[in-house]
């Protein structure tokens, strides 16, 4: 699977899915609003809680721990590729040049949390100041990240947003790399999961195409619980005619809000 990945594009695959119109923010129906308010939901209703969120698999992206951020005081971002983790650290460093303009994203969170879009800077700044790590990650390991990584009792939240589905070869796969990424969360811990469902493949950049393995709702569920989940909610969101663009065969994104047993 690693093969595949050499020339993976960053700035490509955030074209391809994270501006309009799979990420319009004037459209009820478009994917990124629904995935944003999902994790605000999730981060928000009073059950997760602690010091530290993992964000395993981040990609060049953010969206996914914008609502996060607010939660917990430390944040790790992590990634298989430094080409990723070379574009966050750019955002990080807020000097420009980055692949995408996060401002929207931002401005939508602020206004589910209630309040005034142009509170986005001040998010932005909370942001920068959580995030303490963006470190190398690999899902296949059965020890995902360097050991000396997180405190002894483990992280107090993974998110992980369309990686697991994407780097595994077979449902097997996809299983074990869950329970992986389980042992880095301390016992009732909360993982946040994105997926894509029904995928079996995504292009990662012009000609990139990589293979996905493609899951239905019943195999996640099975798969959270066989890796020591014991799931909390599962929502699921069918993409419109227009928003297949012909980046991926996908035809629905799962969230699961998972507690580790
Ligand atoms: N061994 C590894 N361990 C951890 N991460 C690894 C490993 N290998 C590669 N990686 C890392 O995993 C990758 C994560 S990006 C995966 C993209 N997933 C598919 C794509 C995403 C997407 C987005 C939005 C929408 N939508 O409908 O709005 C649909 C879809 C469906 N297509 C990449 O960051 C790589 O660097």
């Amino acid at each position: 699977m690693a093969a595949c990945y050499q020339k993976f594009d960053p700035a490509a695959y955030l074209q391809y899915n994270y501006t309009p119109p799979r990420a319009d923010f004037a459209r009820k129906d478009s994917i990124v609003p629904w995935k944003l308010a999902c994790l605000h939901r999730a981060f928000t209703e009073g059950d997760v809680s602690g010091e530290l969120l993992v964000d395993i698999g981040s990609g060049p992206t953010l969206y996914q721990v914008m609502s996060g951020c607010e939660v917990f005081n430390k944040l790790i971002l992590t990634d298989f590729l430094e080409v990723n983790r070379q574009e966050l650290r750019c955002w990080l460093q807020n000097e420009g040049g980055c692949s995408l303009d996060w401002t929207p994203y931002l401005e939508h969170v602020c206004k589910l949390e209630g309040k005034r879009p142009s509170a986005w800077k001040e998010k932005a700044g909370r942001l920068r100041h959580v995030i303490s790590d963006i470190l190398p990650v690999d899902v296949h390991c059965s020890q995902p990240l360097a050991p000396e990584t997180l405190p002894l009792a483990g992280a107090d939240c993974l998110v992980s947003c369309f990686c697991l589905e994407s780097v595994s070869p077979d449902l097997p796969a996809f299983t074990r790399a869950l329970g992986h990424i389980g042992k880095l969360l301390r016992p009732g811990g909360h993982l946040l999961l994105i997926g894509a469902l029904g995928e079996s493949y995504y292009f990662g950049g012009p000609g990139v195409r990589i293979p996905v393995v493609p899951l239905n709702e019943a195999q996640v569920c099975d798969s959270l619980k066989e890796s020591g989940y014991t799931l909390i909610r599962l929502e699921v969101y069918t993409l419109p005619q227009d928003m297949q663009v012909g980046v991926d065969d996908v035809t629905g994104v799962f969230f699961a809000k998972a507690k580790k047993e």
